[in-house]
């Protein structure tokens, strides 16, 4: 583990607390960088801040849930006030890749019923191109070998991801392949592309999604917001 980094996870996280308050309703990212928040709201919870939480992943979920922080079913809300959540790529105009731990179905689900979706992120994840990380994209198994084949005809390259000799599966019971598209120079048509594959269920592009990237940097936090 790089101890700067994860300091630069645990700032951002610190910094993105400070904008709950209470009677909200907070969807809870999933990942590390999800999981100093979530720890950090832990602590807030106990002190008295009045929250209801939805988790993006089973993990999330459990980890909150273990700190006595109280959830809601995502089916008995009609919006999520405020979303906090990681990221594993993020650009100028704050598109995002994320999914790198699996979760990027629920994770896209939340953010879309959040009217602020607020990314935490370490200095890595900063990029001028997305593309670097592998695009998660989430398949029905039914789907696994067609969806491959489609996106070879977007000139991606796909793997099915491996959770030791068996397939890597979703908390929705889905299989994940991540695709090599090289620089992804046009999100949104990318994005849209993969929308109309059948089986496909969902990608871990997140195109003019989020609201603010608050992003660590050595000792201190770096603010991003969309059309500043
Ligand atoms: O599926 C996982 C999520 O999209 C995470 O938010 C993303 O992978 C970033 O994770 P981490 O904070 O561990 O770098």
């Amino acid at each position: 583990m790089n101890t700067s980094i994860e300091f630069e996870k645990e700032l951002a996280a610190k910094e993105a607390v400070k904008l709950l308050s209470n009677g909200q309703i907070v969807g809870l990212g999933s990942g590390s960088t999800a999981g100093y928040a979530i720890r950090e709201i832990g602590k807030l919870v106990k002190n008295g801040l009045k929250i209801r939480a939805i988790p993006t992943s089973d993990h999330t979920r459990d980890l909150a849930a273990s700190l006595g922080i109280p959830l809601v079913d995502i089916n008995s809300v009609d919006a999520i006030d405020i979303t906090i959540d990681g990221a594993d790529e993020f650009d100028s105009s704050l598109n995002l890749i994320k999914g790198g731990g699996g979760a990027l179905l629920r994770e896209k689900i939340v953010a879309s019923m959040s009217t602020d979706l607020i990314i935490m992120a370490d200095s890595t994840k900063k990029v001028e191109v997305l593309g670097t990380f592998k695009l998660p994209i989430e398949v029905i198994p039914f789907a696994s070998n067609f969806v491959l084949k489609q996106i070879s005809q977007l000139n991606g390259t796909g793997t099915v991801r491996r959770a030791g000799t068996t397939e890597y599966v979703t908390d929705e019971g889905n299989y994940i392949i991540d695709v090599d598209f090289g620089p992804i120079n046009d999100p949104s048509s990318l994005a849209a592309e993969l929308n109309g594959i059948a089986g496909l269920v969902g990608h871990g592009l997140f195109v003019q999604m989020a609201k603010k990237v608050i992003m660590g940097v050595g000792s201190t936090t770096r603010t991003f917001d969309l059309n500043p």
